[in-house]
């Protein structure tokens, strides 16, 4: 166990450390938690459902990676199949701020990178920012979406963003987490495929430039990041970060990626490919690879 989790662990209130201890610390735990998971956990700390995700995030924030701030935010995502997704802020260092992903947005592409369809609520441990009430505000769930924070009265979405500005307003009527399925060529590499099946369910229905990451780990196996683009363009996550959220939520230092496989398509407004490769730069990882295909 990563020796902030753990320490998150041992800040736990005693019952609920006994038992989340078995999950924490086996290989395959991933920073989610399924239905059935949950109502053990519950029945074990004798806490309501709010109550445990509460206890909860400080196991989030212990993922968080801030070497610019040390602030650290967590948060739970609730997919509508009942399962928990973490999620923590990551910051890097000696790239623009702009790189930074927020705790909320780290939760919320857990689960759709989880291929959760839909999601009930998202619980933080700080108020949301301005920028990540507006990523919200893109999901298919926006009108239904519950904010819980601690000690504070559950909310709606559009209590904490009022008079939103949304996809509606650009003509567009896909929402984040409906399902994409862009159909782009294969490929005789299965790294490439990987990020291919990344880009064909990108959410980019302002631009079009579909586009997925793969992160080579280890030489053995792959996490993958998905594009997700917003209304209002700034909050939208590039597929890098989509990618890198997966790899910290899993436990693997950056330092494990072998290869990193960039695709978007060819002649496409926009590029992703400048960005990644100064941030993965940053990070200490080359080259970044990247194939443009055309859709078919
Ligand atoms: O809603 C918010 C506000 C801030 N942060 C993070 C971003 C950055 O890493 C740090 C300082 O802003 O906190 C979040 O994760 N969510
Ligand atoms: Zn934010």
């Amino acid at each position: 166990m990563n020796p902030s989790l753990l320490h998150a662990l041992q800040d736990c209130p005693p019952q609920l450390a006994q038992a989340l201890r078995p999950y924490l610390t086996a290989d395959t735990f991933n920073a989610s938690f399924s239905a059935e998971e949950i109502a053990a956990l519950q029945q074990a700390s004798g806490l309501s459902a709010t109550d445990l995700a509460v206890a909860l995030l400080p196991i989030a924030a212990s993922y968080a990676i801030t070497p610019l701030s040390q602030f650290h935010v967590g948060a739970i995502a609730h997919g509508v199949s009942g399962r928990w997704y973490l999620g923590a802020n990551m910051e890097f260092a000696l790239a623009p701020l702009q790189q930074t992903v927020h705790a909320e947005q780290s939760a919320i592409t857990h689960a759709w990178m989880s291929n959760e369809t839909s999601l009930t609520g998202v619980m933080v441990n700080y108020t949301p920012c301005g920028h990540c009430r507006q990523f919200m505000n893109e999901l298919n769930c926006a009108q239904q979406l519950t904010i819980y924070l601690p000690d504070c009265a559950p909310q709606s979405l559009h209590h904490y963003l009022p008079n939103a500005f949304g996809p509606k307003d650009l003509g567009i009527t896909d929402t984040l987490f409906d399902p994409q399925s862009q159909p782009f060529a294969s490929h005789p590499d299965p790294l490439v495929r990987a990020a291919i099946e990344a880009a064909s369910q990108s959410y980019a229905p302002y631009t079009r430039a579909y586009s997925g990451i793969a992160l080579e780990i280890n030489a053995e196996h792959w996490v993958t990041g998905r594009y997700a683009e917003n209304a209002a363009f700034n909050p939208s996550l590039p597929p890098l970060q989509s990618a890198l959220i997966i790899l910290q939520l899993q436990g693997y230092p950056v330092s494990a990626i072998t290869r990193a496989v960039l695709v978007e398509i060819a002649d496409a407004s926009i590029s992703q490919q400048s960005a990644s490769e100064a941030t993965l730069a940053a990070l200490g990882v080359h080259p970044l690879e990247t194939v443009t295909l055309t859709l078919e």
